[in-house]
Parts: structure tokens; C-alpha cells; sequence
């Protein structure tokens, strides 16, 4: 519990010291146009940028990109968690931004999910650190007030099909290669009851039951019919498609989109109040025997 404890502050140490405020405990509710302020030039595009994420925002269309850049296979590290979860609270605090489409900038694939090196051979403290950031990463994605549109460009296992999940709309590429699903069953790991609900909410109790159990990945044209993802594109039509999708969505007054997003997952909440245990030590080292 004290490394539950310490794992907390140093987390939150962390996204101090980038300037994000830390945390916030209720969803904010954003002006419904993007705003500039008066008097200034407008700034049409603004960009930030970390060595492991890159975020475009365009001001005139209130739409961020923020662009995974990790290689080999954006695989979701202590470091790229907290980048990520700065990167978001700085588009969730600027006014001008009202949606944001989450890509890759990596060929092939989307996200490897969760970094397979940070749960081997490190100390309590860090497994807490890391689960914490894990755990954060989903709630203020899964919680976010904008728009949210996953463009999957590449295959998407566990923690990376969990992301697109907490999306509001996913696109994925058409291509033979490509899979997407919570493989954790495969790997002899269960996937927590978070991942599981997101899952769940997204296709529905028996698809997910079979899948789940079988730590499935699935096919591009699979997950589009079991609703996995919404729609499937061509390569070069998914930037195309995801500022359509957006354009749709952003017709919307935000209150009433937020408050009725807000409303269908409220169960994010019970998650961000209780944090649960995180898994311990010996629980990692046996899964990975390591
Ligand atoms: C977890 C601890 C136990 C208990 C806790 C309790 C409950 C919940 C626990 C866990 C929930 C976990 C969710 C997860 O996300 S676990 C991670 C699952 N991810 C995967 O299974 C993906 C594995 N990777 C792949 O399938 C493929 O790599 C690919 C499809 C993403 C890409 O294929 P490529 O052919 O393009 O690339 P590769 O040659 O396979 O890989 C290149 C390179 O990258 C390394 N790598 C791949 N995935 C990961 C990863 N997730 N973490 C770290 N590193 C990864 C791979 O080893 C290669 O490295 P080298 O070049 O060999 O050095």
C-alpha cells in the first residue's frame, strides 16, 4: 500500500513538473466553438512536440493529431504513458481545442500495448509507478471532454487496442496484415475488469466473452463486423475519413455531446475514486518469468 502510495506522488510529481495540473477529479465543460483570443493574429496551427508522441493542433478546426512516434512499436512505457497523459491535460486545457485524432507515425502498427519491459525485473515501486500511469492514461482518455477519434494505421494488441478503444470513433486500415484485439488470455494474463468493461461496451457480452477468453486478434474485416471498430478505410483515405468523422461529431453543442458522453461512462469514475490494487510483484515476475 505505501508503494501504491509513493508510486502516486512520484507519478504526479512527474506531470507537475511538466506544468499540467494534477489530477483533476471532474470532467470540465468547454466553450463550444474554438475560441481565439481577441486582438491577436490567429495562429492557424500549433504544435508540441516529446520524443515519443507529436501533437499538431489546427486552431481554425478546434482538431489536434497527436501522432505516436516510439519506436520500434509505440510500446506504452513509464515515459510515454506520462508524455501522453501531458500531451492530452494540454489539449483538454486549451480552449481552442475541441477534438483530437490519435494516429501513427510508426508503419505497421498503431500500439504493442503495454511495454513488456517495464513489468520484468524492476522494484514494487516502479510496478506501482507504471500500473498507476496505466491506470491514468485510461481515465482521462476513456474521460476526456473532447472528441476523440482513433485512426488505427497498424496492428493493435492489448493495452493499444485499449486506447483506440476509450476512443469515441475508430477507423482502422484495411490490411491483410493487420490485427487488433485484448490478447492477454494468450499470454496467460488476465486482462483487468477495466479493459474488459471498455471491451464489452464497445461489442457487447458474448462477443466479448468468446474473444476475451481466447485472447483473440482480430482481422481487420472481423473487427469491423463485430463492431470493434466502426469503419475500415483505405490507407490513404483514413485522414480524410477521421476529419469527417470529427466534423460530424464536432456539429454538436459540446455541453450536451459532454455531458451525454460523460453520462454513458460514468463508470470511469468508480476507477479514478479507488484505484485498485496494483498487481504485485511476484504477480508480474511469475507471468513473465522473469
Ligand atoms: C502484466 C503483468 C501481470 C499482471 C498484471 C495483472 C493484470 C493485467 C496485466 C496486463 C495487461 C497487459 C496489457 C498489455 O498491453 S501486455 C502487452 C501485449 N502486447 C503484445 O502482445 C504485442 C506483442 N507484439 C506484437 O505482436 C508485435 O511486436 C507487433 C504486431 C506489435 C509488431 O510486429 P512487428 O513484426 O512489426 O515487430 P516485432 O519484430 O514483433 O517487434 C519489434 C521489436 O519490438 C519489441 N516489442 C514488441 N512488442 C513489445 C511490447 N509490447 N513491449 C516491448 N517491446 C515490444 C519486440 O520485442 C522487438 O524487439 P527487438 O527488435 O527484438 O529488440
Amino acid at each position: 500500500m505505501a508503494a501504491v502510495a509513493a508510486a502516486a506522488g512520484t507519478f504526479a510529481r512527474r506531470m507537475a513538473r511538466s506544468g499540467v495540473l494534477f489530477p483533476r477529479s471532474s470532467p470540465q465543460v468547454w466553450p463550444q466553438a474554438a475560441r481565439q483570443p481577441p486582438g491577436l493574429l490567429p495562429a492557424q496551427r500549433r504544435a508540441f512536440s516529446n520524443n515519443k508522441i507529436l501533437v499538431e493542433l489546427d486552431t481554425s478546426s478546434g482538431v489536434a493529431t497527436m501522432k505516436f512516434k516510439s519506436p520500434p512499436v509505440n510500446s506504452l512505457s513509464l515515459d510515454f504513458l506520462t508524455e501522453f497523459c501531458i500531451s492530452l491535460e494540454k489539449l483538454e486545457n486549451d480552449r481552442a481545442c475541441r477534438g483530437l485524432i490519435i494516429t501513427s507515425a510508426i508503419p505497421r502498427v498503431f500500439s504493442s500495448g503495454l511495454d513488456i519491459t517495464e513489468m520484468c525485473g524492476k522494484s514494487t515501486e516502479h510496478y506501482a509507478e507504471f500500473w498507476r500511469a496505466v491506470q491514468e492514461m485510461w481515465i482521462r482518455l476513456y474521460g476526456s471532454n473532447l472528441v476523440t477519434v482513433a485512426a488505427i494505421n497498424g496492428s493493435s494488441p492489448a493495452g493499444g487496442c485499449l486506447i483506440a478503444l476509450s476512443c469515441d470513433y475508430r477507423i482502422m486500415v484495411e490490411n491483410p496484415k493487420y490485427v487488433i484485439g485484448l490478447n492477454e488470455a494468450q499470454l496467460g494474463i488476465v486482462a483487468p475488469f477495466w479493459f474488459k468493461d471498455t471491451f464489452v461496451n464497445a461489442v457487447g457480452h458474448r462477443a466479448a466473452e468468446r474473444s476475451l477468453q481466447l485472447g483473440l486478434l482480430h482481422s481487420v474485416p472481423e473487427a469491423h463486423r463485430m463492431g470493434l471498430v466502426d469503419e475500415v478505410v483505405p490507407e490513404e483515405k483514413l485522414q480524410e475519413k477521421a476529419v469527417a468523422v470529427m466534423a460530424q461529431w464536432l456539429a454538436l453543442p459540446d455541453h450536451a455531446r459532454q455531458l451525454t458522453k460523460s453520462m454513458m461512462r460514468k463508470t470511469f469514475r468508480t476507477l479514478s475514486s479507488s484505484h485498485p490494487k496494483t498487481p504485485s510483484r511476484s504477480h508480474f515476475q511469475r507471468t513473465w518469468r522473469c
